[in-house]
């Protein structure tokens, strides 16, 4: 299947708050795609959509080409992380990596492979409910992981990580691009982006106000932040 996310005048309205007017991007191979924009601007409603989690009033989501819902084990295409907290209360963490693997066709090898990768052994057999904020970030990036996917999409991946996180959570989100993977991040932490993203979508109002390479905009702007800054100026719900 081929690494690439696409959405198409995506629409959603939740009662007369408009989340979605007209979202249209991609994000393709070999490329971290930093998806940034003010608060309410419509990402993580993108994201649910593109896994199905909400229903667009107009508009479409394909990962490699297909809706996420029709896909069969697709933990092996696409891999999410939207929720952290989301997890079965009393399972420890290799337990809740075991469940999902199994619903996957996976086996026990990967879950320990996941679990060496975002440094999670040392902690594996304690209740997953009782992790700190950055051991539940890692657990769902673990989950996201778990099936080796050609695509990535993570929401605030960088949320509740240490500084020696922030460093490991950098050097992934590169070499899992560098792998030919097609990478979706949101986040709000323009500088951690500037580094690791090739390529920048600015939303605001849910829509796009541009989508450009990084280095274009930094050379346009003198920083990221300075593009962020400008593009959306005015544009936040709350501004
Ligand atoms: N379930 C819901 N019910 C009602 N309104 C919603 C719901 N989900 C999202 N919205 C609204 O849709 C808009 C887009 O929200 P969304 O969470 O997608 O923004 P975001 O860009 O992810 O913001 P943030 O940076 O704060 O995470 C906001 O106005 C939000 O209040």
């Amino acid at each position: 299947m081929e690494a690439i996310i696409e959405v198409s005048e995506l629409r959603k309205r939740f009662g007369a708050s408009v989340a979605l007017d007209g979202m249209t991007f991609t994000a393709g191979p070999g490329l971290v795609t930093a998806f940034v924009g003010p608060n309410g601007a419509g990402k993580s409603t993108t994201m649910r959509v593109i896994l199905g989690l909400d229903r667009p009033d107009a508009g479409t989501a394909l990962v490699g080409g297909r809706r996420y819902v029709t896909l069969d084990r697709p933990l092996t295409h696409l891999g999410a992380l939207i929720d952290p907290g989301a997890l079965q209360p009393g399972r420890s963490g290799r337990n809740h990596l075991l469940w999902l693997a199994h619903s996957q066709g996976l086996g026990a090898r990967r879950v320990d492979e996941v679990l060496d990768l975002t440094g999670l052994r040392p902690v594996a057999r304690r209740q997953a409910n009782g992790y700190s904020l950055g051991m539940r970030q890692r657990l769902g990036i673990a989950a996201a992981l778990l099936g080796d996917p050609p695509m990535l999409m993570l929401d605030e991946p960088f949320n509740g990580l240490d500084p020696e996180g922030f460093v490991w959570m950098r050097g992934l989100l590169r070499s899992l691009a560098d792998e030919g993977r097609a990478v979706l991040v949101s986040s709000h932490l323009m500088s951690e982006l500037q580094d690791i993203a090739g390529h920048v979508v600015v939303v605001g109002a849910g829509r796009v106000v541009q989508a450009a390479r990084t280095t274009d905009l930094t050379a346009r702007f003198g920083s990221l932040e300075a593009a962020y800054l400008e593009l959306t100026r005015g544009l936040g719900v709350l501004s």
